[in-house]
């Protein structure tokens, strides 16, 4: 009879010891199935102890261990031991987080479906040359052949004719095959002298750890870099992990990466994922079949054993830290795991987070730049267009107008960058002031016109529009202010034979409908966009000449310090999905402040400037990244008592607080009420990161220990974005 230490699920910071009969030392990281309070719970061996902390008399048996899965490795555990630690998070909870629910569930794990790599077969080379009649096998025997000579069985099946694959097998003319992982598909470009150098600079790097921040502009083709490298691994048999930032932009990626290497096996990984592929794709990285898995944050948890170089593209994005539950930061984590594996990270941006940028500068990462794009001749221009003294249509200046009307006329495209989504941000009434306040937040209710209602964007909740005010009766009630919705309809009044097309989290709402606003874009069927972040990022539209910039003045006053550095990433970001390809491209920002020295920056494209500049701010300001922070947030009904807790907390504080480390006062956080709950927070802060952590670990000790503790919710973040 054996020990068995098994992390649960559960929001408690200790594992609970069980017996076991038949166990081994190589049921470590297998998941096990443990009677907990008067049901069961899954959860994962940790270890085997000689000893229990309890009397093991009172254990109780584990009920089943799960061996049709291979076990996590001691590098893996190791993974989510240090984020438990560092983020200060239950180990259990950690776990629950990185293991797919199927797995932990043992549910059954199917071997990835049949999914062969298809070639044209030499009967279909002939047919290539000698049949004449056209058929849908023939064309997609075409498409199979300019592909590049070899794809997914599954890829093939989506093509345009893609249903004529089974004919294409039975006829002879295609036959699955056999390649090595690393074989690209299709013709590579040349690359450009830029790149050759990033690569030759990486290539010339001793084996073993080194993080790199790869600071290329907008279009310089850092995707290039990093499938160049890819293959480099996949030749020498290691595995790749790639993260992205968003879901959005997944399926381009991968179309992109599977394309590239038709012969590897490529794994998504990610929460949108039904569970079967979810835990699928995490079973054949841990057994090492998958050679490449990419994914969005939750990817990093991927447990795999050849790893041989992880790529973090758009690292400074804000979607690498989870916001809730367990709020690790991906691309911290990614550089965590790079050293413990002994092997590089490449953290590529054109707008890097100043915590990478400072390190870069600094020695602690090497640098590599991309200053040119690849393809077009110039990045675009970029000019600030004076709002003081314009009569705005619509918050449309005459400039901008004009300048959409000459893409038009050209058959180019323009996209009206906006970051609020809906109709208008508020709905009042001019007689008696009353405004569309959600009844759960301190928020506005969003005007949304599309399915005429009112909602509120942090909780959800909705109604209609009001016919007249609810607390003065006036008839005449007015949306106030501006979102996507009503600049797309004003965009349609002043272009009628332009086609528009918003692009949101309205509009897409599902995968697919995002898919296929893509795919719409691409084609050339949309002259004009308008959209927000979503739009800002990753992609690649050849006829997109034009970008203006609507509304952005708000964020260069916005109490949080991260604003200015987060407006100027979206800002360079939008601005570089502009001229692209051969096209020359134009930015346009309507703003009050022309001289800001932001927009200064932006126009030069200089963020090296920029986060100079940035960084000497904080450095005045006491500010991170020179320092490091942790927030305590709680939330209760009542405001009096989140702020009693941390009052306590912060009492507390002071008691253990080591040199170095500053508490400040409990205040209620900017957007007080979310959901019905009243919501407060606490800043502790210290010049050391050793010092914050060794803090924060007793720290924690004593806070969960306090009676009040229990009567209300609260976290704690580490690295906190918002403040
Ligand atoms: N060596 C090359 N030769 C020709 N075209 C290239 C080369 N490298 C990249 N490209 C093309 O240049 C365009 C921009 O590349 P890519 O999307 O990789 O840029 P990026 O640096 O990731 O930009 P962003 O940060 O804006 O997303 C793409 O159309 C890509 O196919
Ligand atoms: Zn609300």
């Amino acid at each position: 009879m054996r020990i068995v230490r098994v992390a649960l699920p559960v929001p408690l910071p200790q594992v609970f010891d069980y017996t076991a009969t038949d166990v081994s030392d190589t049921d470590i990281g297998r998941c096990v199935r443990v009677p907990f309070g008067k049901g069961e719970k899954s959860g994962l061996i940790v270890a085997l102890p000689p000893a229990a902390e309890v009397d093991p008399a009172r254990l109780k048996p584990v009920r089943h261990i799960q061996r049709e899965v291979s076990a996590l490795p001691a590098d893996w555990l190791a993974l989510v031991g240090f984020t438990a630690r560092y983020y200060h998070a239950p180990l259990g909870e950690v776990i629950a987080l990185a293991l797919p629910p199927g797995l932990r569930r043992a549910d059954a794990i199917a071997d990835r479906d049949h999914d062969p790599l298809l070639a044209p077969a030499v009967a279909g080379l002939a047919a290539l040359d000698e049949v004449k009649r056209d058929s849908r096998a023939l064309r997609l025997l075409r498409a199979l052949a300019g592909h590049g000579g070899a794809a997914r069985r599954s890829i093939v099946r989506a093509w345009e004719d893609g249903a004529a694959v089974g004919e294409l097998l039975r006829r002879g003319w295609a036959k699955e095959v056999r390649r090595p992982a690393a074989e690209p598909g299709g013709i590579l470009p040349a690359l450009t002298a830029e790149q050759q150098a990033a690569l030759d600079t990486l290539a010339a790097a001793p084996d073993g750890f080194a993080a790199w921040l790869l600071q290329g502009v907008t279009g310089s083709g850092k995707t290039e870099v990093y499938l160049r490298l890819a293959q480099r691994e996949l030749a020498a048999g290691r595995q790749v992990l790639m993260l992205v930032p968003e879901i959005a932009l997944t399926p381009q990626l991968e179309a992109r990466v599977a394309a590239r290497f038709p012969a590897a096996e490529v794994v998504s990984l990610h929460s949108a994922l039904a569970e079967g592929a979810r835990s699928r794709g995490f079973v054949r990285a841990l057994e090492g079949h998958a050679d490449i898995v990419l994914g969005t944050r939750l990817a990093v948890f991927a447990p795999l054993p050849r790893l041989g170089l992880i790529l973090v593209d758009e690292e400074h994005d804000a979607s690498y830290k989870q916001q809730e539950g367990v709020r690790y930061s991906a691309r911290d984590l990614a550089v965590w795991r790079a050293r413990q594996r002994a092997v590089p990270v490449v953290l590529g941006s054109a707008t890097p987070s100043l915590e990478s940028w400072q390190h870069a500068r600094g020695g602690r990462y090497r640098h590599l730049v991309l200053a040119h794009r690849a393809l077009a001749s110039a990045l675009p221009t970029v000019r600030c267009v004076d709002t003081r003294r314009l009569k705005l249509d619509e918050g449309l200046s005459p400039a901008l107008q004009a300048a959409i009307g000459e893409r038009l006329a050209r058959g180019e495209q323009s996209l009206v960058f906006l970051n609020r989504r809906g109709y208008a941000p508020v709905l009042s009434c001019p007689a008696c002031g009353w405004v569309s306040t959600c009844p759960h937040c301190t928020a506005n209710l969003v005007v949304h016109l599309a399915d005429r209602r009112v909602r509120c964007h942090h909780c959800g909740c909705d109604g209609p529009i009001p016919r007249a005010c609810p607390s003065c009766g006036n008839q005449d009630i007015q949306p106030f202010g501006r979102g996507t919705q009503r600049i797309e309809a004003r965009l349609g009044e002043l272009f009628p034979e332009a086609r528009v097309l918003r692009i949101d989290r309205d509009s897409a709402r599902t995968r697919a409908q995002w898919e296929a606003l893509l795919a719409t874009i691409a084609a050339g069927e949309a002259d004009i966009l308008v959209g927000t972040q979503m739009m800002a990022k990753g992609h690649d539209f050849p006829k997109l000449t034009l970008v203006g910039v609507v509304g952005a003045d708000a964020s260069l006053h916005a109490a949080d310090f991260r604003a200015p550095e987060r407006l100027f990433q979206q800002l360079m970001q939008v601005g570089g999905r502009a001229g692209r390809a051969q096209l020359p491209g134009e930015v346009l920002i309507q703003t009050e402040y022309p001289e800001h020295p932001l927009y200064r920056c932006l126009a030069r494209h200089d963020f090296d400037a920029f986060a100079a500049l940035a960084l000497e701010e904080r450095r005045q300001a006491g500010f991170p990244p020179l320092t490091h922070q942790a927030m305590l947030r709680a939330d209760s009904p009542a405001l009096d008592d989140a702020v009693a807790f941390l009052r306590e907390a912060a009492r507390v504080a002071a008691q253990c607080a080591p040199e170095g480390l500053q508490v400040y006062d409990p205040v209620p956080m900017r957007m007080t009420r979310l959901a019905r709950r009243e919501r407060a927070q606490l800043l502790v802060e210290a010049g050391e990161r050793g010092v914050l952590q060794g803090f924060l670990g007793e720290w924690m000790t004593a806070l969960r220990a306090l009676r009040t503790a229990r009567e209300l919710r609260w976290n704690l973040d580490v690295d906190p974005l918002e403040v």
